[in-house]
């Protein structure tokens, strides 16, 4: 018999903090965290060493559905693991966020990840950070929310974050990026980003992680003990 286990579901775009608000959250409640953006990166990177074009759904489709990837816990950081080659630090590359937003955008590269994506739900519960967790991945899911925030601040973490690695770089090109990206994954024909019709929607540009954090704990309580 399978049992239900409780989702949580953190939607937006990318830079507005979804990744570090799940990690504090599944943290807290002991339950398991599915990072989506990592499958549809590491299907980019896929295509890549493959030399498979990434605007052809037929090939993709396949790749996709075999996609050797291994996710291994250490310590507080995750190695991603493709094809048996550590891909972690190429995996968070601007570029390669770029690339799984066009893989992203093909209808039937999204309809065969999305099992490989569910089976990641699993007792006592799961935090899911993505585009589409709430729309369409988990429609059923208990809590749902939608973070935002400002192109232009989420371009501002985005350059304190890649400074504080030793990088170089230029807040114009990463708003330009930012806002490409967020074209792409907002009109889209299958799965576009948006907040579900049920999602708190919490704009974070001027709060703090601590305030993003405590306003989302605060709402995933009161949900959870309506339950
Ligand atoms: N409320 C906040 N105020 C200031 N900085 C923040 C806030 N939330 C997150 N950050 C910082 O912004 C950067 C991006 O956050 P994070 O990686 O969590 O975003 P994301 O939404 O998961 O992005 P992506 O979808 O591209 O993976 C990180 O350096 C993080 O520490
Ligand atoms: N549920 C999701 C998650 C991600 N994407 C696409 O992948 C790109 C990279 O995501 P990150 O969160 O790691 O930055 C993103 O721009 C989306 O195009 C998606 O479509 N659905």
């Amino acid at each position: 018999m399978s049992t239900h286990a409780p989702v949580i579901t953190v939607d937006g775009p990318s830079g507005a903090g979804k990744g570090t608000l799940c990690m504090l959250l599944a943290d807290k409640l002991g339950w398991k965290l599915l990072d989506s953006g990592a499958i549809y990166r590491v299907l980019a990177l896929a295509a890549i060493h493959h030399g498979v074009d990434l605007e052809s759904e037929d090939a993709l489709v396949p790749l996709a559905a075999h996609l050797d990837v291994q996710f291994k816990a250490e310590g507080e950081l995750v190695k991603v693991i493709l094809e048996g080659e550590d891909v972690s630090g190429e995996l968070r590359r601007e570029e390669t966020g770029m690339a799984a937003s066009k893989v992203a955008a093909l209808p039937r590269v999204r309809e065969a990840l999305l099992r490989r994506q569910r089976a990641f739900s699993e007792a006592p519960g799961l935090v899911a950070d993505g585009r589409d967790m709430g729309t369409v991945v988990f429609p059923g899911a208990e809590v749902k929310i939608f973070l935002d925030a400002s192109a232009e601040e989420r371009a501002n973490r985005r350059m304190n974050q890649l400074q504080q690695k030793g990088l170089d770089v230029n807040f114009d090109s990463l708003l330009s990026e930012i806002q490409e990206r967020d074209d792409r994954d907002r009109n889209r024909a299958v799965a576009p980003l948006r907040p579900a019709a049920d999602a708190l929607v919490l704009d974070s540009t001027e709060m703090s992680i601590e305030q993003v954090t405590a306003q989302a704990l605060a709402y995933v309580e009161k949900k959870l003990s309506a339950e």
